[in-house]
């Protein structure tokens, strides 16, 4: 388990990233291959949110990051995204520098991030949006398209769809698969299960956890914290700004600290 004062301390210590022994996968393993986050500071304006924060991802891994809210987990994924005001540290992505690059760069490394609101345009149909989401492209990769279909049939059933007629489990399939247009490394997912009926959150599960075996790695934001932390490989809390904790999915969920802090008991 890896405990830190880093909610009271701007000072990075290497004991808030190096998990103790006897973690159930190998979190001591892990080299930020394809996302290394390290020491970074962002905000909005003016305003500081993220105080040296450190956040590694691997390629094909899944990372949740959990945590009260107005921690800054968002915050966190839209600064790797390029969405916020950066301020310093180091974010590198499968080996390039992309601290300070705007959306429109970032995307080209092979990154795709899913917002929790405003994730598709109502007004536009469904193929319509699947298709912006490869705007980049000269031409609308079918093979993508099709794939995308295979993995969430109701999004070819309803192709003509206005996107703003479809329920909230749909919307945010249409949203990762737009993301997945691009075949991104890493899918950002930011608060994935947030509105869905308590029915369908599993199944929301059940498609990132699909997604992440066919070898995309995953990096989520969750409320649904104790289901997060049971599905990912490895988590992170956060708090103030700062990581607290860092570890196995299971060690955080099954940690005393972690469980009474953060988990409801
Ligand atoms: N656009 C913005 N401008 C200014 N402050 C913002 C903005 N977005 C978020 N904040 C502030 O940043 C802090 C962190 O917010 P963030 O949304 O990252 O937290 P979070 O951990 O994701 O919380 P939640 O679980 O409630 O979504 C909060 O104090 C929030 O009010």
């Amino acid at each position: 388990m890896s405990t830190d004062d880093h909610a009271e301390s701007t000072e990075t210590t290497d004991a808030e990233t190096t998990p103790t022994a006897g973690a159930s996968t190998d979190a001591s393993a892990v080299t930020g291959d394809l996302l290394r986050v390290q020491g970074l500071d962002a905000g909005y304006g003016e305003l500081q949110i993220l105080d040296g924060v450190d956040l590694d991802v691997d390629s094909g891994e899944y990372v949740t990051i959990v945590g009260p809210n107005g921690a800054g987990k968002s915050t966190v994924m839209k600064s790797v995204f390029g969405l916020t005001t950066y301020m310093g540290g180091s974010i590198t992505f499968d080996g390039e520098e992309i601290s300070g690059e705007n959306p429109e760069e970032i995307i080209h490394h092979g990154l795709g991030y899913v917002p929790q609101n405003e994730n598709v345009f109502s007004s536009l149909t469904v193929r319509e949006n699947l298709e912006m989401g490869a705007y980049i492209l000269d031409e609308v990769p079918q093979d993508r398209l099709n794939e995308v279909f295979e993995r969430f049939p109701i999004l070819e059933e309803r192709q003509q769809q206005k996107a703003g007629t479809l329920s909230g489990g749909q919307r945010q399939m249409l949203a990762m698969g737009r993301a997945l247009m691009l075949d991104p490394k890493l899918l950002m997912l930011d608060e994935p299960s947030a509105g869905l009926a308590p029915d369908l959150v599993d199944d929301m599960f059940d498609r990132i956890d699909e997604i992440n075996e066919s070898g995309t790695a995953v990096l989520m934001v969750e409320q649904n914290a104790k289901e997060a932390l049971r599905r990912c490989d490895r988590g992170y809390v956060l708090v103030q700004g700062g990581n607290r904790y860092m570890d196995d999915g299971d060690v955080l969920l099954h940690d005393e600290e972690v469980r009474q802090e953060f988990l409801g008991g």
